[in-house]
């Protein structure tokens, strides 16, 4: 491995380490007591086979009751002591893991909450599930237990060699020779297992993936009988997922017998070296017993210590992708000096051309330029993946433009402040979602103050009025993600939300295909009335946008045509053929003969 790399790794350690020393935020205090805790426990501990040596040599040997009774209750104010310091360790480090985990937790949210939807569309849902969740506990698990032998270990090794050497030398030699081969052990274990983790790691993603998507579309699954397809897909991933663990954690258990096997071998070599010294009157008893003492004291905490790396090797992947979450730059943020009023409700596309990445093959959309004057009404036409709704969520900024320019109000989109823009711009989204509540709780989505009387008001423009008594009114519970409601009642439970917001755009994407056509009349007729708000509508049939000031025909990301319905009518054979397909033909674009289907086929 090159030198550059090397030092790349190391440095991204070092930024692990500090990353995590931040993240306990203010718990830090709880993390410092809880090493000081960790450390004088284990000098104290330290301090029992040297106490007892002396017993043994002293007290035993030299029949000195008084060397055993003084030696004897320092022996057990040392375990006393430890056995208070564990105690504190266990609360202080809970306490640091813990707050260190709700802080991570709590970073994510809020940074997911910054995200645009281009940072949405690269991290998946469910990755984004399982590293706010499973990678958080893995990072505190390996805290809570990793915490104690990561600090003790080092102190039991330096102190115990230290000690031990004091003791004798040549029983120490015969100890030391096992460490270097326990330390390329170790080194080859990390190494082989390291990687697996973020392999294993990758495939619980897939696993959440899997179990997000069947439990949204469970209805789905159900209609279409497709129970056991879903089960043979949720099962291949769940035996990916058990072999990949049982890859990696076989490596990771090996660990354990070489090191005993190690440890043992130096038993008996100790032993035996012990046992001829004694024998040839260069060594005590007392001596050998409290060197056996260090011995596994020192062999335990290589074992911890090895332990602890295949913790911190697994916690490390964690930390990185917690890290990937929290390092990502929102694509879309305020400007400095944010303007924080939007003047009027005009929207101008100045030759704007998008793409969804820089790396896609063409664009969604090409030197689109329109004008919307304030308070218009505005219909789009375009075939399915022509980019109408692209073209929206431009207004909004839910993604900026690649090239060109989009202008609310006179203003570039980019010069406002995100929310003062999107609270100027209400969107009714083409998936529409309802949340868990009632419809009150729902409707003030939109506007937090708002009375009953102004949630009445949007109910009956939107027509949610007509349904409203049958829910059980305003206090009507929507049930989870509102199923309690029909598509059509949904959709219009959302045109009120977005009303409530008093926006100066107001974009219908899609917003009353499930609606039926006296009542989506109805709803146009009591937005007409809005006339200082832009309304943006896009649907699929020609009698949604008929009566609109303006009509704009996307055809493969480039207007195609623009103009009233009598101009469009009159020249444009797109329209012609739309109409004719939809209200020529008297269908009234009920089912067949939406514009999905007429522009597609033509
Ligand atoms: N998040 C995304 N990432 C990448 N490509 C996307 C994304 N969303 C849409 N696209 C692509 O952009 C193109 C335009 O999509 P868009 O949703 O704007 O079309 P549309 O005219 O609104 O279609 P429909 O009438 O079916 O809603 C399509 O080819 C689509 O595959």
């Amino acid at each position: 491995m090159d030198g550059s790399r090397q030092d790349g790794k190391a440095a991204a350690r070092g930024s692990d380490l500090r990353f995590i020393a931040r993240g306990f935020g203010t718990y830090r205090k709880d993390a410092v007591l809880a090493g000081l805790c960790v450390f004088v426990e284990t000098s104290l501990e330290l301090l029992i086979p040297f106490l007892m040596s002396s017993v043994i040599d002293e007290g035993i040997s030299g029949a000195s009751p008084y060397v055993v009774w003084t030696r004897g209750a320092a022996m057990l104010a040392c375990a006393a002591a430890a056995l208070l310091l564990g105690t504190g360790y266990a609360r202080f480090s809970a306490r640091a893991a813990m707050g260190l985990g709700a802080n991570l937790r709590r970073a994510e949210f809020a940074q997911v909450q910054r995200f645009a939807f281009s940072n949405l569309d690269d991290f998946e849902s469910s990755s984004l599930v399982t590293r706010m969740t499973t990678d958080v506990t893995v990072i505190q698990n390996a805290m809570v237990t990793g915490f104690r032998p990561l600090l003790r270990g080092p102190v039991m090794l330096v102190m115990g060699l230290l000690l031990s050497c004091l003791m004798s030398v040549r029983l120490a030699a015969v100890f030391l020779a096992i460490v270097p081969v326990l330390a390329v052990v170790l080194l080859f274990i990390v190494r082989h297992v390291a990687p697996l983790y973020r392999v294993l790691q990758g495939v619980m993603d897939r696993l959440n993936d899997a179990l997000q998507e069947d439990l949204t579309a469970i209805r789905v699954i159900k209609a279409y009988v497709r129970e056991d397809h879903v089960a043979q897909r949720f099962s291949e991933v769940n035996s990916d997922l058990a072999a990949t663990a049982t890859r990696t954690f076989s490596g990771a258990v090996l660990n354990t017998p070489v090191f005993q096997l190690a440890m043992y071998t130096a038993c008996v070599g100790i032993l035996w070296t012990g046992g001829n010294m004694i024998m040839a009157s260069q060594l005590t008893v007392g001596t050998l017993t409290g060197f056996m003492s260090y011995v596994l004291q020192i062999m335990n905490s290589l074992m911890m210590i090895s332990n602890v790396f295949l913790l911190m090797a697994r916690a490390l992947t964690s930390i990185r992708r917690v890290r990937e979450v929290l390092d990502e730059k929102p694509a879309i943020s305020s400007p400095e000096h944010a303007l924080t009023e939007v003047p009027d409700g005009s929207v101008d596309f100045d030759h704007v051309g998008f793409r969804y990445s820089a790396s896609a093959q063409k664009d969604v959309l090409s030197d689109v330029t329109l004008h919307l004057t304030a308070g218009s009404t505005v219909g789009v036409l375009g075939a399915t993946g022509s980019g109408k709704t692209t073209l929206v969520q431009l207004i909004a900024r839910l993604y900026d433009v690649t090239s060109g320019g989009v202008a609310v109000g006179g203003h570039d989109v980019r010069e406002y402040d995100l929310a003062a823009l999107r609270d100027a711009v209400g969107i009714v989204l083409q998936k529409n979602v309802l949340f868990s509540g009632t419809v009150r709780q729902n409707l003030q989505w939109g506007a937090p103050d708002a009375s009953d009387d102004e949630l009445l008001e949007a109910c009956r423009v939107a027509c949610v009025d007509e349904f409203l008594d049958r829910i059980g009114g305003l206090d009507g519970d929507l049930g989870q993600g509102g199923v309690n409601v029909s598509g059509g009642q949904k959709q219009r439970l959302c045109i009120a939300r977005a009303l409530l917001k008093r926006p100066r755009v107001l974009v219908f994407d899609d917003s009353t295909s499930a609606v039926d056509m006296a009542t989506d009349a109805k709803i146009r007729a009591h937005l007409a009335a809005l006339a200082d708000v832009t309304k943006i509508v896009i649907a699929q049939r020609v009698a949604s946008v008929r009566d609109a000031d303006k009509i704009v025909i996307l055809d493969d990301g480039r207007v195609h045509a623009v103009g009233t319905h009598e101009e469009l009518l009159a020249a444009d054979p797109i329209y012609q053929e739309l109409y004719e397909s939809q209200i020529g033909s008297g269908i009234h674009g009920e089912k067949t003969g939406d514009v999905r289907e007429a522009a597609d086929g033509r």
